[in-house]
């Protein structure tokens, strides 16, 4: 592990000691993979099918495809399970790569982003459009490092369907679980890719099993793979009775054998896939009323006669009503099964017209686009990918963002393929859109044409809701993201090398925010200090390395902490008075209220008036005291942490005329601090749900290991030679484990991160945090 640390820190010239325990996170695996130094690109790529020079009339035919053409998909997968050289062999079969990239070189073309190629892992989603036999494929690359869970959700939101790629000889891991339920969150039809077959230990059955069972979906076996592991050579198409083999496995894969079974040569197999192809033939009819008609109709007697394409309309059917989903498999390292799987992505999946956007009738047929990534490159400031659901976006045109409420204009157009932009005069609904130009949207933002249409659109969207009595406002009707950001569990102070950088520092940090709305950028109110918050250890590593790289500015973080939250165990009453004389102005207020403690996991407390109150109370008013009640309960007496699960009741409230608001508020936020210092205190920890994959021999150190760690052991699994520990361990606690893990495994276990909730610390833990906190206790 630090062997390869010190090679990052060489690559980076200085690297602090905290930043090599900060790379050590969450899976052992993404930090230990290739990092390399980055070298530029050496790929080739082909123009865009269609495209003679620059010709704007063949071009035109290129950028506007019939919308039934059209794919938007995602790729989807834990960790390591092979997305990156998927979408690597599917650009290359596709034509718009003439070289295959490979992970472990560090020269695909998704992960294009430097760090990413020294990394290894996919940090950024990137936007990448080729053809398929007549189809337009717009594919976004999705991360599989948990702390980029808010991205793989973005990114969700604007695809049509999704392919989940699966390490074959692990089936259903953790992360894929967790992006398995946000695709059902977005009700996004899936197709599963079991991917290396090649592998030693990868399992067909088992893979489908787990799919069944931990994802409780019903897989639809469209191919049987022919071998396993090092004796995996290809597959075989159930629903034509079709062998496909790759024969040659040193070449690129491009050419491969599609033979139908004969009774003569293949009378084992043949058996085997009619016998497939039949349970397929049934599972599907179970599910789809129109298909079933046909086989109890005219093919009862006889499936063999069923026509390949009423099967595959009727597996289209099924997929999009996400009652099943279709199973492939291949190999994407060994260049085996990807292009059936290109094929299985245009045949199966929706195009934009087969979703049934809600908001679309709102618009009747304007501009509605969703912002999806903000990138900001050197030479043309920032770029926003944008998901285009109705109308059209030209260049030299004005836009209206409906989160920011501001007008702004489109300079460029832009078509994404990797690291190359090819610039385009128009772009309609259903594809994917690169702009340039616009200064002030951020990821999520959702655009319109201009703002008398998002009105008419809000309005008839407002009719709508009325008619089915939804409660949403205006603004939540209209905006599309509708992805919540969690908040932060790690942060730590940055500062930059001198003062008078400061303006560039916040300028970086404004910037990334644009792009990565997890990321939180707040001020320490003691020191001063620039504050940063993220998602995770190596969330915060790669913004501290990105300002460094993009925008020249060496930073210096703190020690990373634990974003704690404080609450309390008893209700407390407090009054307080503030009499300020400024001017000839007096201000007097008195305040008299409760705070008690409520279960609700959310750190926005519960406001509450007595009768008394709440009468004549007016709204500047009570506007203050919201905010004098917000702005207390962001620091909390113990650590200065947020407070969670508190409700508070404003029982009485004198107001001298001519106080000025902020005085309520400060009146307010100081009565509330009074409360909280009265009452039983209690600080909350944040609690991992942990997924450790280790081989049976290493399980009792590990499991040793985790209980100095106060962590709980949920279940063990056994899944084939390796031992799978779910259970849960303070954050706290976990920082660096990577690095013990490889120790007491011999590097051979990996491990998945997820925040669970915030859990009361024990009495002594507590203890010595606050004792830690406020250096009376040095020791640990
Ligand atoms: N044996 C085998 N190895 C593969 C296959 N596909 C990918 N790999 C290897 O698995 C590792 C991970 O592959 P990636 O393509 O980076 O996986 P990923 O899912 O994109 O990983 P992240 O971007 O880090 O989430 C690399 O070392 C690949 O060479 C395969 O079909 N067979």
């Amino acid at each position: 592990m630090f062997s390869n640390l010190r090679k990052f820190g060489v690559n980076h010239k200085k690297i602090s000691i905290l930043h090599i325990s900060n790379m050590c996170c969450c899976k052992i695996k993404a930090s230990l993979k290739r990092l390399k130094p980055y070298v530029p690109l050496g790929r080739s790529y082909s123009s865009l099918p269609g495209l003679v020079g620059n010709d704007i009339k063949s071009l035109h035919s290129v950028i506007s495809p019939p919308i039934a053409k059209i794919r938007n998909i995602g790729i989807m997968a834990h960790i390591d399970a092979g997305k990156t050289t998927t979408t690597e062999r599917i650009l290359y079969y596709s034509g718009y790569t003439r070289s295959l990239g490979d992970v472990d070189d560090g020269d695909t073309v998704t992960d294009f982003m430097a760090q990413e190629r020294e990394r290894g892992i996919t940090i950024q989603s990137a936007a990448v459009t080729f053809d398929w036999k007549g189809y337009r494929v717009n594919l976004i690359d999705t991360p599989g490092h948990v702390d980029f869970t808010l991205e793989v959700e973005r990114c969700l939101r604007v695809l049509d369907g999704a392919v989940a790629v699966f390490d074959a000889s692990a089936g259903v891991e953790a992360q894929t679980l967790t992006v398995w339920r946000q695709a059902d969150k977005h009700k996004i039809p899936r197709i599963c890719f079991l991917n290396k077959m090649d592998k030693t230990g990868a399992s067909f059955k088992y893979a489908v099993e787990s799919i069944r069972e931990k994802l409780k979906a019903k897989p639809l076996l469209l191919q049987l793979p022919l071998g396993e592991g090092k004796a995996f050579k290809g597959v075989v198409d159930v629903v034509s009775k079709e062998k496909l083999l790759w024969n040659h496995p040193s070449e690129d894969g491009k050419d491969f054998e599609r033979k139908p079974l004969l009774e003569t040569s293949d009378a084992e197999l043949l058996k085997e896939t009619a016998e497939a192809r039949n349970d397929l033939i049934e599972q599907v009819a179970d599910l789809d009323d129109e298909f079933a008609g046909l086989v109890l109709g005219e093919f009862s007697e006889n499936f063999d006669l069923l026509p390949t394409e009423k099967l595959q309309a009727a597996i289209h059917r099924v997929t999009l009503a996400q009652t099943a989903v279709p199973v492939l498999c291949g190999s994407a390292l060994k260049n085996k099964g990807v292009q059936p799987l290109l094929d299985a992505i245009t045949m199966y999946l929706p195009s934009p017209e087969d979703r049934n956007y809600e908001f679309l009738q709102w618009y009747k047929g304007d501009l509605c686009a969703l912002a999806f990534k903000v990138l900001h490159d050197k030479q043309r400031g920032p770029l926003v990918f944008m998901r285009i659901y109705s109308g059209m976006i030209k260049p030299q045109s004005a836009i209206y963002n409906i989160n920011g409420n501001c007008t702004e204009r489109v300079s460029r157009l832009l078509l994404p393929f990797a690291d190359q932009h090819i610039e385009i005069p128009s772009l309609t609904a259903g594809n994917i859109a690169l702009t340039v130009g616009l200064k002030h949207t951020a990821t999520g933002d959702t655009i319109a044409s201009s703002k008398s249409s998002a009105l008419a659109a809000a309005r008839r969207a407002e009719r709508e809701g009325e008619k089915q009595h939804r409660q949403n406002s205006e603004a939540e009707r209209l905006l599309l993201a509708g992805v919540e950001i969690p908040e932060p569990v790690f942060f730590c102070t940055i500062e930059p090398p001198s003062v008078a950088r400061q303006p560039d520092l916040d300028y970086a940090l404004k910037c990334l925010q644009r792009e990565d709305p997890s990321l939180k950028v707040k001020l320490d109110p003691d020191s001063g200090q620039t504050v940063l918050c993220g998602m995770g250890e190596l969330h915060i590593e790669i913004i501290h390395d990105r300002i460094k790289r993009e925008y020249g500015l060496e930073t210096y973080l703190g020690p990373l902490q634990v974003a704690y939250r404080e609450t309390i165990l008893n209700a407390v009453r407090a009054t307080d008075t503030l009499d300020r004389t400024l001017g000839d102005k007096r201000h007097l207020v008195t305040v008299e209220l409760e705070v008690k403690p409520i279960e609700t996991s959310s750190v926005t407390p519960v406001i509450k008036y007595a009768p008394s109150v709440s009468e004549d109370l007016p709204k500047v008013s009570q506007e203050a005291i919201e905010n004098g009640i917000h702005s207390a309960c962001l620091q909390g007496p113990l650590l200065g942490s947020p407070i969670q699960d508190v409700a508070i009741t404003l029982h009485s409230l004198i107001i001298h005329p001519g106080t000025s608001t902020t005085m309520i508020s400060a009146c307010v936020s100081r009565c509330i601090q009074k409360a909280l210092k009265k009452a039983d205190k209690q600080v909350l920890e944040p609690l991992m749900n942990l997924e450790v994959t280790v081989m049976g021999d290493y399980l009792s150190p590990v499991l040793a290991d985790l209980a100095q760690r106060r962590g709980t052991i949920q279940e063990i699994q056994t899944r084939q030679e390796n031992k799978i520990v779910t259970g849960f361990v303070p954050l706290a606690e976990i920082m660096g484990y990577s690095t013990v893990l490889r120790t007491l495994t011999s590097g051979s276990a990996t491990f998945a991160l997820e925040l669970c909730n915030y859990q009361a610390m024990n009495p002594q833990d507590q203890a010595t945090l606050l004792g830690r906190r406020s250096g009376l206790n040095q020791v640990l």
